[in-house]
């Protein structure tokens, strides 16, 4: 079957002053349809710059990033983008917010309420769709912007981060919430994190990335059982994967170091 995303050969540079940053280097990948993929790696290892190649906020330098077989030239509402800072409109209540993106698609009314109390209710905030963004926790705003991203309905979810600036408990509610949406309503995602159980408990499959010139290192396939839950966290199945994703992640360093070494 044809990948739903690929990225073919893709290169990225940026100048910075006198120096260069080899954001990407010929990085090749291809997602699934509703496959959720997970990519983490040190920090400036590219992450950012993949994810914004392919919501078609910049463009790649070399190769190409394909959705559905057509090349990337700019957002569109295939993509749902979802970033760390959570971008809700603080005059707009929750469903206002929610409801916002169906406005500008020309949703009607009626079914823009629909859709709307749906997905508020999918992560749980029905109780607050009245209430403005800044009476909300961090968590519920994310969650808001979750909701926001899902109503749309876009085939394919790239979130940077999103739970990045959250608490360790809230953030393992959103998890669990964010899979159990994605286990009733299955979207691509790509989703990046720099949190190696996240990145595990997440998955179907982990991409490690390495930095300097950014590119990927290795690539981790997770069968653990859906839907997921404290039991398949505390698993030794889990725990042997996140130790390899963690020693691909953490030991980067020692293994350039001994190639230095040999080759010196
Ligand atoms: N707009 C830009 N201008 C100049 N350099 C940039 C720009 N965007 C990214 N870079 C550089 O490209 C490299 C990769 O950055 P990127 O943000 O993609 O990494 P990252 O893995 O997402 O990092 P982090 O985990 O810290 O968010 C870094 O060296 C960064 O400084």
């Amino acid at each position: 079957m044809n990948p739903k995303i690929a990225l073919e050969n893709v290169g990225k540079t940026f100048s910075l002053a006198r120096e260069r940053f080899v954001a990407l280097d010929d990085v090749s990948l291809e997602i699934a349809d509703n496959e959720f993929v997970t990519v983490v790696g040190p920090s400036g290892c590219g992450k950012s710059t993949l994810l914004n190649i392919l919501a078609g906020l910049e463009e790649p330098d070399e190769g190409r990033a394909l959705v559905d077989g057509a090349e990337v030239s700019g957002p569109g509402p295939d993509r749902g983008v979802i970033f760390q800072q959570y971008a809700l409109f603080p005059w707009l209540t929750v469903r206002g917010n929610v409801e916002f993106g169906l406005k500008i698609a020309g949703v009607p009314r009626d079914e823009r309420r629909r859709r709307a109390a749906h997905f508020i209710d999918v992560v749980g905030l029905s109780e607050f769709a009245d209430v403005l963004p800044k009476a909300l926790s961090g968590g519920m705003r994310q969650r808001c912007a979750i909701a926001r991203a899902y109503a749309v309905n876009p085939a394919i979810l790239l979130m940077d981060e999103p739970f990045g600036a959250l608490d360790a408990l809230t953030r393992v509610k959103l998890q669990e919430q964010l899979l159990s949406a994605w286990d009733r309503e299955r979207r691509t995602v790509l989703f990046i994190t720099h949190d190696v159980d996240e990145a595990v408990y997440l998955a179907d499959r982990v991409i490690v990335m390495a930095s300097r010139p950014g590119r990927i290192y290795d690539v981790v396939g997770v069968d653990l059982p859906h839907p997921r839950s404290e039991e398949v966290r505390l698993s030794p199945e889990f725990t042997a994967l996140r130790n390899r994703v963690w020693n691909s992640v953490y030991h980067q360093d020692d293994e350039r170091a001994a190639t230095a070494e040999r080759t010196s």
